[in-house]
């Protein structure tokens, strides 16, 4: 088969600091309306400052908004991936690494890729919002050239190992999520070191209330979202222990290695370390893997992408540990069901009251597949691509046309 080169590649941004409108959600999630549980009093590295205490949004998490790539290919095919990075993205893409794709075979993913890291390095940092952005070029790509071979994502990439995937939610009210067909719910926390023992007592008691609500069995996860040190995240642990928390999630910074590593010894037995959702390395992943982490816990958005995705699973297999992928819906599904150490994975309950599935990237995405039961099946994900199709009535702009 002869394959269709790709001749041009667009860059879009919605939301963020620089549009008008925000709360819309889409690729950049956490840009939700008011009275959203995911920007009510969680615990992060700025709740020591009152007055960033309540909100993440005060302290600008929904700054960047969200980036749409659209790669055509020259039989007239496009592909299309989201990530968080807005117009800043949108400035990356068309002017730094479009050179990379126009021009290139639709199948020239993972050279394309490899060029898009080494030439960013001397700004990327390794990490933050270039690798979010090389992210939603490289998840183009693949739905391009799934789409070139009308073929879903998961088969390009050697097919599924399980028929369906089962999944846990993340948001306030597990016990919702418990009736709605999950395997367990994974709680934020609201409170961090910088409220000492008293932080501590507090989610401690939501947490025995939800224990109460769900029983014994249904898996109880905290997301501490970097707000901890090692000696909150012991104690933590340790009180939760009672109440069979099954994981202790991203309780650090993504570089503060030394800190997991300590933790993980602290950790009462049989309790799991998890963290890398802020993680945009496969040298930070192999860091953090050496660390003892359990479950790795990439975004296929911000970590370089499905090609990333599956080189950080295989750093994880290397070593008995899993890789359960940070959200990141159609974009991780159809990696993590080819993946034999991915025995589940996350549902982001972007719902504000997080009491009904609502599609994780709504409403950018059409078609987007969502739990029911708690699972997806690997035939829902049969569509050529990522299966799903770009919102073309979400209010788009294209700030940087080359
Ligand atoms: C709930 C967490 O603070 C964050 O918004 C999402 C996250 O870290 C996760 O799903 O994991
Ligand atoms: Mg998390």
């Amino acid at each position: 088969m002869k394959l269709p080169t790709i001749t041009h590649i667009r860059a879009y941004s919605m939301g963020g600091a620089a549009a008008k409108i925000h709360g819309q959600g889409g690729g950049d999630y956490h840009d939700q309306g008011k009275d959203h549980w995911i920007d009510n009093h969680i615990a992060t590295p700025m709740s020591k400052y009152k007055e960033y205490e309540q909100s993440r949004q005060s302290f600008g998490l929904n700054v960047l908004g969200t980036l749409v790539v659209e790669v055509e290919a020259s039989d007239g095919t496009t592909g299309f991936a989201i990530s968080t990075a807005g117009t800043i993205g949108c400035f990356i893409v068309e002017h730094h690494l479009s050179r990379f794709v126009e021009g290139k075979r639709v199948d020239q993913i993972k050279l394309i890729h490899d060029q898009m890291l080494n030439s960013t390095l001397f700004y990327s940092g390794g990490g933050g919002v270039v690798i979010n952005t090389i992210s939603a070029v490289d998840l183009a790509l693949w739905d391009l050239y799934g789409k070139v071979v009308k073929l879903p994502v998961y088969k390009l990439l050697g097919g599924a190992v399980r028929d369906e995937i089962h999944f846990y939610a993340t948001g306030a009210r597990p016990d919702l999520a418990q009736k709605m067909g999950f395997i367990g719910g994974k709680l934020p926390t609201h409170w961090s070191s910088a409220f000492g023992d008293e932080g501590i007592e507090k989610d401690i008691a939501t947490l025995a209330d939800m224990r109460e609500r769900v029983g014994d069995k249904f898996w109880l996860m905290f997301d501490c979202w970097m707000s901890q040190d090692v000696n909150y995240a012991t104690k933590l642990a340790h009180a939760a222990a009672p109440y069979k928390l099954k994981w202790m999630e991203e309780c650090f910074p993504p570089n503060q290695i030394e800190s997991y590593r300590e933790l993980k010894k602290n950790m009462p037995k049989g309790m799991l370390m998890t963290t890398g959702e802020h993680t945009g390395t496969l040298e930070g992943f192999k860091e953090l893997s050496d660390a003892g982490v359990d479950i790795l816990q990439p975004d296929v958005g911000w970590c370089g992408g499905v090609t990333s995705l599956c080189e950080i699973a295989a750093i994880a297999k290397s070593r008995g540990q899993l890789v359960v992928p940070h959200g990141s819906s159609v974009y991780s599904h159809h990696a993590v069901i080819t993946f034999t150490n991915t025995p589940f994975s996350e549902m982001l309950m972007t719902a504000p009251k997080a009491d009904h599935v609502r599609p994780q990237f709504d409403p950018v995405l059409l078609d987007e597949p969502v739990p029911h039961d708690g699972i997806i099946t690997a035939e829902e994900l049969d569509k050529p691509g990522f299966g799903v199709e770009l919102n073309r009535s979400c209010p788009l702009e294209r700030p940087f046309e080359h």
